[in-house]
């Protein structure tokens, strides 16, 4: 038990000014340390009393009490709980802790940590708490450790697709229910998911995993990139740091008494023995998070994992489709035969499992199927829940057993099925009759994402995009078709001095990682992407989405579109169409009802041609700067030759590369740099001159017919375009929507 403080005479403080102490950080789970790079730092502070206070409004307020050197006789107000707190230094608003990376990691913890004592105290602190904190909540069905921690990220009320999530797998009602789940994009479904998995594991674990009570693989979440995984993992792990943090801190070392949760990511890029010692951890892991194709390769020499994933309690498919489509099919597949269940006779007939028939609905083709198996001996209470923004129609449809009944029939007979029928009958859900949760708009994007386009031929999209980067400064992804596209693009957008990053998937691993980094951490970035950053990756505060080429189909946009507007928040999604894109536009725009619901960017013509100028300019730089790197390479290339064929290529002998044809190469190449480093100052010196509107001057600030001067003095003027008010891209594109498709009852009138 806790010994209870002697009562000291205490001072209110406010939060910044408590005794923090900086604490030091050790991670053990994850690939925190490969990724961390050091931005963030934790403090806490000891013997703090917090009083929380609601207003008459039912906002709550905190007073912080700090113990003063002479002890007192005084009582505590009983409301008043002793705790440890930590803040973020770098980080302090919740908004930016619930989008933090991985070093927000469930270790947090120093991996010898031992379990607090005291936990009746903290179990009644929990009990007590209080679920109006949380409307929208069934109170009590979620572990009050997680309660706190969804109070503590500011996530008070569920979203749709969590709280239909929770009425089917949280509280004591809860059924043996296989799921699966359609929302839109940025609409929370990583806690739909999550919570009633960490709900599970926190129920079941009274106490701190240690070597003695090493816990058991709960939960295995498959999704089809390395940054996703990461990200969800990352996701987790801050509520488990948040919600095993809540309460009463007894040795002042930053951990409360309440569970814990180990998770751990499980992804290319990453040194495979470095992951085989974090799932090797005494203790056990609870959830692992990852690819498949990395988790096989784990897999596969190493028994003991099989053997764990195949007594799993939930599997979960995030972005099932596109798993399928990302050609990771057969390392899912041999994943998904491990947790399939062996025939009837290894099904347990639990008394406490759910009253749920989940026994040979199929058998005969289960057997079949088992037969083809690589171990087929998985957990018969294993619930699957599946959740994407886009499940295709097929699979909606045909989740039924009925359907899939059929589908088993088709193939029999040796007909043949798509990647998405081939996977449905891999999966062996438990359920007859798996719950649909479909809250999918018809247009497949959020009502908070204006979309626009721009048509103008291919050779000027460079122009339209800096044109767009210029007017609307924000974080901004572009999405291209391929990576070439990234390698032309970026130095031509860094010559022009803007901040881009590339993230595609021919870089290193630490390189992906690092370049979303600094797009997280700068809010006028633009992260050049392929499609590798389409899905699922939520990256806070993204102002646009462009797509630099019509994407190719309805679920690619919907996907890339949805990296903005997320979590109700505005966004701009903006269409670069050539000519002979219309086509494919007009189809794609069909297919999600939105032939008539794009509107055209408005332009500010008059500054384009100053933009063309810097353009053209920027493009030259490159291609100077393109071809001394060539003449470098081919010069290193040829010393390499030399070396490795041991030939001298500086003697007399060698007589392949003439000395006067090498002084010729060494001049080329400094007169290619040279030339590039002029264009590159000429440009700078462009970039430098104000952009002005036409019919502004900038020496006689009050010509021309626009009432700018008010804007500047009210400092509404764009920052960077005399004459232009510094409107944002939401607000302007709205404005152009409600221009042409006036609200019906105005267009009547008029
Ligand atoms: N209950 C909540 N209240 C407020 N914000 C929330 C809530 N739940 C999750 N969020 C936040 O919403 C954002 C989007 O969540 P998430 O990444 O899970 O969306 P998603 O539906 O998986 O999106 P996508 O389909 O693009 O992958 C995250 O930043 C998350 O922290």
């Amino acid at each position: 038990m806790r010994s209870a403080p002697a009562q000291r005479k205490r001072k209110q403080l406010s939060a910044a000014d408590l005794p923090w102490k900086r604490v030091k950080t050790g991670f053990v789970s994850g690939a925190e340390d490969e990724v961390a790079g050091g931005l963030l730092d934790f403090e806490e502070v000891d013997d703090v009393q917090v009083i929380t206070e609601l207003d008459e409004s039912g906002n709550k307020h905190f007073r912080f009490l700090v113990a003063e050197a002479e002890p007192e006789k005084e009582t505590a107000t009983p409301t008043a709980k002793p705790s440890s707190i930590k803040k973020r230094t770098k980080d302090t608003k919740a908004e930016q802790i619930r989008h933090e990376d991985d070093t927000a990691s469930t270790s947090a913890q120093p991996d010898d940590a031992e379990p607090a004592s005291g936990t009746a105290d903290a179990d009644q602190l929990l009990r007590e708490f209080d679920f109006a904190h949380l409307p929208g909540y069934v109170p009590q069905s979620l572990h009050p450790a997680l309660a706190h921690a969804m109070l503590e990220l500011g996530f008070s009320k569920p979203t749709p697709i969590q709280r239909a999530t929770f009425d089917i797998m949280l509280g004591a009602d809860a059924v043996l229910k296989d799921i699966m789940g359609i929302a839109q994009t940025g609409s929370g479904k990583t806690l739909a998911y999550g919570l009633p998995i960490l709900d599970q594991i926190f129920r079941q674990n009274a106490r701190w995993p240690s070597k003695e009570q090493p816990r058991k693989l709960t939960a295995l979440i498959l999704l089809p990139t390395r940054e996703l995984a990461m990200q969800v993992k990352t996701h987790l792990a801050t509520v488990i740091t948040n919600a095993s943090s809540a309460g009463i801190d007894t040795k002042g070392k930053g951990k409360g008494p309440y569970p814990f949760a180990n998770i751990v990511a499980v992804v290319g890029g990453i040194s495979v023995l470095k992951q085989r010692r974090q799932l090797a951890v005494d203790r056990g892991i609870d959830i692992i998070v990852a690819t498949p194709g990395r988790l096989w390769e784990m897999i596969d020499d190493d028994d003991d994992l099989a053997r764990k994933i195949a007594a799993l309690d939930y599997l979960v498919l995030d972005e099932a489709d596109r798993m399928v489509q990302a050609g990771h099919f057969v390392e899912l597949d041999k994943i998904l035969d491990l947790t399939r269940r062996g025939n009837s006779s290894s099904i347990s007939h639990d008394s406490s499992a759910p009253d749920v028939d989940i026994a040979d609905q199929d058998k005969p083709d289960d057997q079949a199927f088992a037969e083809q198996s690589v171990r087929p001996n998985g957990n018969p209470r294993m619930r699957t829940m599946i959740f994407s923004a886009t499940l295709s129609k097929d699979l909606q449809v045909n989740l039924s057993i009925p359907h899939l009944r059929n589908l088993r029939a088709i193939r029999k007979a040796g007909g043949s099925q798509g990647a998405i029928d081939d996977l449905l009958l891999k999966i062996d859900f438990r359920d007859p009759d798996p719950a649909l949760i479909n809250l999918s708009s018809m247009q497949g994007t959020v009502d908070t994402l204006q979309e626009c386009f721009v048509d103008c031929m291919m050779t000027e999209k460079d122009l339209y995009l800096y044109y767009f980067l210029i007017r609307y400064p924000g974080r901004t992804i572009v999405f291209l078709s391929a990576i070439d596209g990234i390698r032309r693009l970026q130095p031509i957008f860094k010559a022009l001095r803007m901040q881009v990053v590339p993230l595609h998937s021919g870089m290193q691993q630490k390189a992906r990682l690092r370049s979303l980094e600094q797009f997280k951490a700068n809010k006028h970035a633009i992260l050049l992407a392929t499609d590798v950053a389409a899905r699922g990756l939520d990256v806070p505060l993204v102002d646009h989405v462009v797509h630099y080429q019509i994407p190719r189909s309805a679920d690619v946009y919907i996907h890339r579109s949805g990296r903005t507007a997320r979590a109700g928040r505005e966004g701009v999604s903006l269409q670069l169409c050539s000519p002979d894109e219309k086509v494919a536009q007009r189809a794609l725009l069909r297919s999600i009802n939105k032939e008539k619901a794009l509107v055209e960017l408005p332009i500010e013509h008059s500054i384009l041609e100053t933009l063309r100028d810097r353009v053209d300019l920027a493009r030259k730089i490159d291609s100077a700067q393109h071809k001394a790197n060539k003449e470098t390479h081919d010069q290193d290339w040829l010393r390499k030759a030399a070396k490795e064929m041991e030939i001298d290529i500086d003697s007399e002998e060698s007589a392949s590369d003439e000395p006067s044809d090498r002084g010729h190469r060494g001049s080329r190449i400094r007169k290619a740099r040279g030339q590039a480093q002029q264009l590159q100052a000429e440009l700078d010196r462009l970039i430098q001159q104000p952009l002005r509107i036409r019919g502004v001057s900038a020496k006689y600030l009050t010509s021309g017919s626009h009432a700018f001067v008010d804007d500047l003095l009210a400092s509404k003027n764009h920052a960077a375009v005399l004459g232009l008010s510094a409107s944002t891209a939401v607000g302007d594109v709205k404005a152009r929507s409600r221009k042409e498709k006036p609200p019906r009852e105005e267009a009547h009138h008029a």
